[in-house]
C-alpha cells in the first residue's frame, strides 16, 4: 500500500457516510466503493491505480459533479491539500475542509432562487415533537412544537419541498416511513449526543447573546435549535454565525394554511400546478429575495388589520405614480441576492463575482431611495462605507480565484501593488531581450516567451540550430524547434515566481482580511434585504392590480361581500370569464351551492378562498368591491384524492380532512367544502354531510360555502335561516347544455349527468340507453317523499367540545 492510499484510508475510515473526493493534482479523485458509486452517479470512467478502483472530476468542474452528486442524496467531504505540495516534505498533508449534504449548499452556482429548507424532527418520547425549518443559504430559522402523529408529520413534510431531513436517532420507524414515501430525499439521523449536551454554549455563539432567554425557546426547542448548529458547525468545519433569530410558526400575527389548503387553493407551485397558483400570477418581482418573500407571505396572510392597511396603502402609493413604479422595476432588476451573499460573506464562501454583485446592488439603493423619496415612502440604508471599501477593493470584473492577481484592485494595498508591477511591463521586457538575442545571434525568428510550466524561454526553430550560441541551455524539444534558457532569464525568471507566489499568499489574505471586515456588515445587510424584498414584492402587487384590474378590499367585522369577484388564475386561462358576487354576514354566512359538473362550482368555491387569502397578504383583488372580514383561518376540502401512498382510502382521507375542519374553525373562519361525503354510499354521504353542516353553522359559526350534489342538503335551508342555497345558471337548448358559470340563488333542478358526459364524448349509444335507465329509475315522487322525511329529523343542539386538541 502506498503512503498516499494509507493517508487515503486513514482520512476516508473518519467519514465513512461521505463521499470522499480527495485532492490529487489537478483532480478529485475518488477511490474503492467510491469510485465505483461515483463512477456510476457521474458517468465518468473507472480506472485503476495500483489495482485499486479509482475515479476522478477535474478539480475547476468540481461544482458541476458535486450538484449532480447532491441531486442523488449523497453526503461528500471535499479533502483538500492543506501545505504547498512544491515545499511538502514527504506526502501532502490532506484534510477534510468541507461537508456538503443538499441542505448546506450556499454556491450560486449550485443552486437557483428557491429556499433550501432543511428539517430537524426531534422528539424525546415519540409523542411530541420538535420541529426546526431552516435555510442554510439564507439564515432563515423556524422553530415549533407539535403533537403529531407520524402520519400528520408525513403530511408537514410533504407541504413543503425540503432539501434534506435530519431526525433524532430515536425517530427509527419514522426515518424509514419518510425514505419510503421520498426515496431520494437526504435523510440523517443524529447521535443522542446532539441533543444533550454544550446546547447553551453553542446557541449563544452562533447568535452572540449572553443569555438565551432572549429567544423565547423552551428546553427542549433548546436542544433541537442547539443540535441543528451543531450539525452545521461538524459538517461546516466553522461557526455559524449567520442565522436570524428563529422565528415561530404558529404566530399571532398570521393565519397559518395547512398544506391542504395551499394545495386546493393552487396557491403556491409545485410540480403539477407550476405557472398556474396564486403566485405565479403575482409574482412580478425583480429580486431573489422578493420571490423567495412573495411565497412565505402567501402561506402566512396577515391578520392584524393595521399591517395589512399599510401593505395595501403602499400599493395605493405607487398605483398613483405608475412611472415611479416603472423605473423602479428597472432599478430592482439590477439588485443581486443580497441575503444569499450575505450568508456566503459569513460563511467565508463569497467568491470576487459576489462581492462585484454586491457593490452593484448597494450602488442603485441611492436611485431606489430618490424615488422611494418622491412618493413618500421610507427609504433605505445606503451603506456608502460598505460600498466605498468593495469598489476599493475589488477590481471591475474580478475572476472567480482569488490568488490570481486578478481581484484585488490596484492602489489597495501596496505591497500586492509593487509584486504586480513585475508583471505590468513583462511584454516589453520580454521584447527587449528577444530583441538583443536576436541581434547576438542573427537568428530573426527566434522567440522569447514564458508559460506557466516551463516558465522563460527562448524558442529557435529546428533550421536555425546550428547558430544557437553556447550560453544557451536546452530545456524542452518541440516537433519543429528546440527551447533553451539562458542564465539571464533564469534569473528572471526566479524573480517572477517569487513575485507570483507572493502575489497568491498576500491576495489570498488581503481577500481574507476583506471578508472578515464585511462580516461586520452582515446583519444590516439581511435587514436591507427584507426590505428590498418588501418594496419588491409591494411594487408587484401594484402592477399585478393594473395589468389584472385588480381593487383594493375592505375589511370589517361582519360582512364578507365580493361583487364581481373573478378566480385570478382560471381567468387568465379562459376567455370570457364570468364574475360572481357573494353575501355573507355573522347571520347569513352559510351557502349550499348546487349545480352539474364542470359548471364552475370549484371555481366559484376557490375564488372565495382566494381572494380572502390575496386581501390578507395585502394585494389588490380580481372583483369590482370587495367588503371582508379579517379571518383567523381558511379551511378547504375540495376533490377526491386517494392517498395510496398510505393507504387510506378516499373517504378516510375526505373524513381526515373534515375532521381537522371540526375541530379547529372557529367564528372567523373561512370553510370551502367540494363534494363531502361522496366517498361513500349516497345514504351515508348525505348524513355525514348533513351533520357537518350542521356542526358547523350552530356550534362554528364559520363563514362556509359547501357545493355539492346532494339535492337533500338544499333542505337545510328550511331548518336553519342563515343556511341559503345557491346554484349554478345552466341554459339548455336543443342541442344539448350550455354553463353560463352564473351563480344565482336557488336549487340546481337537475344535476345534467348525462348531458356533462355526452359534452365529454361518451359515444351516443350510451348517452341513450343512460337516459332510458334514468327514466326508469327516478321517480320524481320518490324523491319528493324523500324531501318530506327529511323535514321530520329534528333539529339537532350542539355544544362544543372546548378540549378539542388544537393544530395551528
Ligand atoms: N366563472 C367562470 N367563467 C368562465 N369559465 C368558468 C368559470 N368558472 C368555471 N369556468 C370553466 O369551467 C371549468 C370547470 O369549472 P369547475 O371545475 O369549477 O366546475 P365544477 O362545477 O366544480 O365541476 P366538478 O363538479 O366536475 O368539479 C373551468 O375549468 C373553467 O374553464
Amino acid at each position: 500500500m502506498t503512503p498516499m492510499i494509507r493517508q487515503y484510508l486513514e482520512i476516508k475510515n473518519q467519514y465513512q457516510d461521505c463521499i470522499l473526493l480527495f485532492r490529487l493534482g489537478d483532480f478529485y479523485e475518488t477511490f474503492f466503493e467510491d469510485a465505483k458509486i461515483t463512477s456510476e452517479a457521474l458517468q465518468i470512467t473507472l480506472t485503476h491505480r495500483n489495482g485499486h478502483p479509482m475515479a476522478g472530476i477535474p478539480h475547476h468542474a468540481l461544482d458541476n459533479y458535486l450538484k449532480k452528486l447532491l441531486e442523488q442524496g449523497f453526503k461528500v467531504a471535499i479533502c483538500d491539500q492543506v501545505e504547498d505540495p512544491t515545499t511538502a516534505k514527504g506526502i501532502v498533508k490532506r484534510e477534510v475542509t468541507k461537508i456538503l449534504t443538499p441542505g448546506t449548499v450556499v454556491e450560486e452556482n449550485m443552486i437557483d432562487e428557491n429556499n433550501r429548507y432543511s428539517l430537524l424532527i426531534y422528539s424525546y418520547d415519540n409523542e411530541h415533537f420538535i420541529f426546526v425549518i431552516f435555510d442554510f443559504s439564507t439564515g432563515e430559522i423556524y422553530i415549533d412544537s407539535f403533537e403529531f402523529s407520524e402520519n400528520e408529520i408525513i403530511d408537514f413534510i410533504s407541504s413543503f419541498s425540503f432539501v434534506q431531513i435530519l431526525l433524532s436517532k430515536n425517530l427509527k420507524t419514522l426515518k424509514s416511513k419518510i425514505k419510503n414515501i421520498y426515496p431520494s430525499l437526504y435523510i440523517e439521523d443524529l447521535d443522542e449526543w446532539y441533543f444533550n449536551k454544550n446546547f447553551e454554549d453553542v446557541i449563544k455563539e452562533s447568535y452572540e447573546i449572553l443569555d438565551i432567554d432572549v429567544l423565547k425557546l423552551n428546553k427542549n426547542e433548546l436542544l433541537a435549535l442547539g443540535a441543528v448548529f451543531k450539525y452545521l458547525e461538524i459538517t461546516q468545519k466553522q461557526k455559524i454565525n449567520h442565522f436570524s433569530f428563529p422565528k415561530r410558526f404558529k404566530s399571532s400575527n398570521n393565519m397559518m394554511l395547512d398544506s391542504t389548503t395551499i394545495l386546493n387553493l393552487g396557491l403556491l407551485p409545485n410540480q403539477e400546478n407550476k405557472g398556474k397558483t396564486l403566485y405565479d400570477i403575482l409574482k412580478f418581482t425583480k429580486t431573489s429575495m422578493g420571490s423567495r418573500t412573495l411565497q412565505h407571505w402567501i402561506s402566512k396572510p396577515l391578520i392584524k388589520k393595521e399591517n395589512i392597511e399599510k401593505r395595501l396603502n403602499i400599493i395605493e402609493t405607487f398605483r398613483n405614480d405608475v412611472l415611479i413604479m416603472e423605473e423602479l422595476k428597472e432599478y430592482l432588476s439590477s439588485v443581486r441576492d443580497i441575503e444569499r451573499i450575505s450568508s456566503r460573506i459569513s460563511l467565508f464562501r463569497a467568491t470576487p463575482r459576489d462581492l462585484t454583485a454586491l457593490r452593484i446592488s448597494l450602488e442603485v439603493l441611492p436611485y431606489i431611495n430618490e424615488l422611494l423619496n418622491l412618493i413618500g415612502l421610507n427609504t433605505l440604508e445606503e451603506f456608502n462605507d460598505l460600498k466605498q471599501l468593495l469598489s476599493n477593493a475589488i477590481l471591475e470584473e474580478p475572476t472567480t480565484q482569488v490568488g490570481t492577481g486578478k481581484v484585488i484592485k490596484k492602489g489597495f494595498n501596496l505591497e500586492l501593488d509593487r509584486y504586480k508591477k513585475i508583471f505590468e511591463n513583462s511584454s516589453e521586457i520580454l521584447k527587449e531581450i528577444e530583441l538583443k538575442e536576436k541581434q547576438k545571434t542573427g537568428i530573426s525568428n527566434l522567440k522569447v516567451a514564458r508559460n506557466k510550466i516551463y516558465g522563460f524561454y527562448i524558442e529557435v526553430t529546428k533550421t536555425n540550430i546550428n547558430k544557437v550560441p553556447p550560453n544557451y541551455i536546452r530545456k524542452q524539444t518541440l516537433v519543429n524547434s528546440e527551447r533553451f534558457i539562458t542564465e539571464e532569464l533564469r534569473n528572471l525568471e526566479e524573480q517572477y515566481s517569487i513575485a507570483e507566489k507572493k502575489i497568491e499568499e498576500l491576495e489570498k489574505k488581503i481577500y481574507n482580511d476583506l471578508i472578515v471586515e464585511l462580516q461586520n456588515y452582515v446583519k444590516d445587510l439581511k435587514i436591507l434585504s427584507s426590505k428590498i424584498a418588501e418594496i419588491d414584492i409591494l411594487r408587484g402587487f401594484a402592477e399585478a392590480s393594473i395589468k389584472n384590474n385588480y381593487i383594493k378590499p375592505q375589511f370589517n367585522n361582519e360582512n364578507l361581500v365580493i361583487i364581481n369577484g373573478r378566480h385570478p388564475v382560471v381567468e387568465q386561462f379562459t376567455d370570457n370569464f364570468i364574475p360572481n358576487n357573494i353575501k355573507l354576514d355573522r347571520k347569513k354566512r352559510f351557502v349550499i351551492l348546487t349545480g352539474p359538473n364542470m359548471s364552475g362550482k370549484s371555481t366559484y368555491l376557490r375564488q372565495i378562498g382566494i381572494i380572502s387569502i390575496m386581501a390578507q397578504i395585502g394585494s389588490y383583488v380580481p372583483a369590482e368591491y370587495v367588503e371582508l372580514p379579517i379571518l383567523k383561518n381558511i379551511f378547504t376540502r375540495i376533490g377526491a384524492k386517494d392517498d395510496v401512498v398510505s393507504g387510506k382510502s378516499t373517504f378516510l382521507v375526505e373524513m381526515a380532512e373534515v375532521s381537522t375542519i371540526l375541530n379547529n374553525a372557529d367564528e372567523n373562519s373561512l370553510i370551502l367544502l367540494d363534494e363531502v361525503g361522496r366517498g361513500t354510499g349516497t345514504i351515508d354521504g348525505i348524513s355525514v354531510a348533513w351533520a357537518t353542516s350542521e356542526y358547523i353553522y350552530q356550534v362554528l359559526k364559520s363563514y362556509t360555502i359547501f357545493a355539492t350534489h346532494y339535492m337533500e342538503l338544499t333542505m337545510l335551508n328550511d331548518f336553519y335561516d342563515g343556511i341559503i342555497n345557491k346554484r349554478v345558471k345552466v341554459l339548455e337548448t336543443e342541442s344539448g347544455i350550455i354553463f353560463l358559470h352564473k351563480i344565482e340563488d336557488g336549487i340546481s333542478d337537475k344535476s345534467y349527468g348525462i348531458e356533462v358526459a355526452k359534452l365529454a364524448g361518451i359515444p351516443n349509444e350510451v348517452v341513450l340507453r343512460a337516459k332510458e335507465v334514468m327514466n326508469e329509475i327516478s321517480n320524481k315522487t320518490a324523491f319528493e317523499e324523500k324531501l318530506k322525511s327529511m323535514k321530520k329529523i329534528k333539529q339537532k343542539k350542539f355544544s362544543k367540545n372546548k378540549n378539542q386538541l388544537k393544530l395551528f
